[in-house]
């Protein structure tokens, strides 16, 4: 295994699968925030027992066995998936809470419809009520932050509490409106512990192709957040 070396096992274990089942893939790809990226995450294929079983694994591990670090999520009710990819997530993520702890058993999941339903129960909620409870978003992905801005609105709007966000993977890039990392901006948006369990640090790490491995430095040096240098630059010339 290319990355078990450096990084822990679940981690090493995860990139791995991803690399071996094409779920990182390279060429040209237009991502939600409009930026073009030669790599490209794609959770759908996470579409076997034997992957979704690594893949609740190295989820379970970063929630569990890290609680003394707060950025990681520890108090929550609800697991909320955000539409499409989250709402698999989100399932497995709670299935897999519950049958290693008892504490869990009665923690419950929920996601949106992208569209809302007219007809039989209605609604754009499927899943546990948010009223009143402490939610967790869980999410395939973090890159410039607009899809966690959609889910923590939902999640408002519906009376939930944000408790924190987990992803399987941060792409340490900057949100579009701003300077800062997008996961930086959601901790000092919403307040919350925010994590993941792997970045593009450790996709580099894990990936052998001296090439390729260029190609995603240079495309995670054009859309790295800016250092205060960069920034007091950036308002200079303005
Ligand atoms: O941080 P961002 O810039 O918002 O990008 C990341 C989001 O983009 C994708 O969602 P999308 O709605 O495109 O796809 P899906 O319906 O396949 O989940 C991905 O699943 C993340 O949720
Ligand atoms: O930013 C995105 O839209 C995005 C990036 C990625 O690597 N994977 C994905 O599903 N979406």
């Amino acid at each position: 295994m290319a990355s078990a070396q450096q990084l822990p096992q679940h981690k090493a274990e995860l990139i791995d699968l991803c690399i071996r089942s094409q779920i990182l893939k390279f060429g040209t790809f237009t991502l939600k925030s409009g930026r073009v990226s030669p790599y490209f995450f794609n959770a759908g294929l996470f579409n076997t027992a034997r992957s979704l079983t690594c893949l609740a694994d190295a989820f379970a591990q970063t929630l569990l066995t890290q609680q003394h670090d707060a950025t990681i999520p520890a108090d929550f009710d609800v697991i909320f998936g955000p539409a499409y990819k989250g709402i698999p997530l989100a399932t497995l993520v709670c299935s897999r809470l519950g049958s290693l702890d008892n504490r869990f058993l009665d923690i419950g999941y929920a996601f949106n419809r992208k569209e809302k339903k007219d007809h039989g129960e209605g609604g754009g909620i499927v899943g546990y009520q948010l009223k009143g409870k402490r939610v967790l978003i869980v999410d395939d992905v973090i890159t410039a932050g607009t899809a966690m801005r959609e889910a923590t609105e939902i999640i408002k709007a519906e009376g939930g509490i944000l408790a924190g966000i987990v992803v399987c993977l941060d792409r340490q890039e900057r949100t579009t409106d701003g300077e800062n990392s997008a996961v930086e901006n959601c901790r000092a948006e919403y307040g919350v512990p925010v994590t993941a369990i792997i970045t593009l640090e450790d996709l580099i790490v894990g990936v052998s192709d001296e090439e390729l491995k260029e190609q995603m430095r240079e495309y995670g040096k054009r859309y790295a957040p800016l250092s205060k240098q960069q920034q007091q630059q950036q308002q200079q010339q303005q």
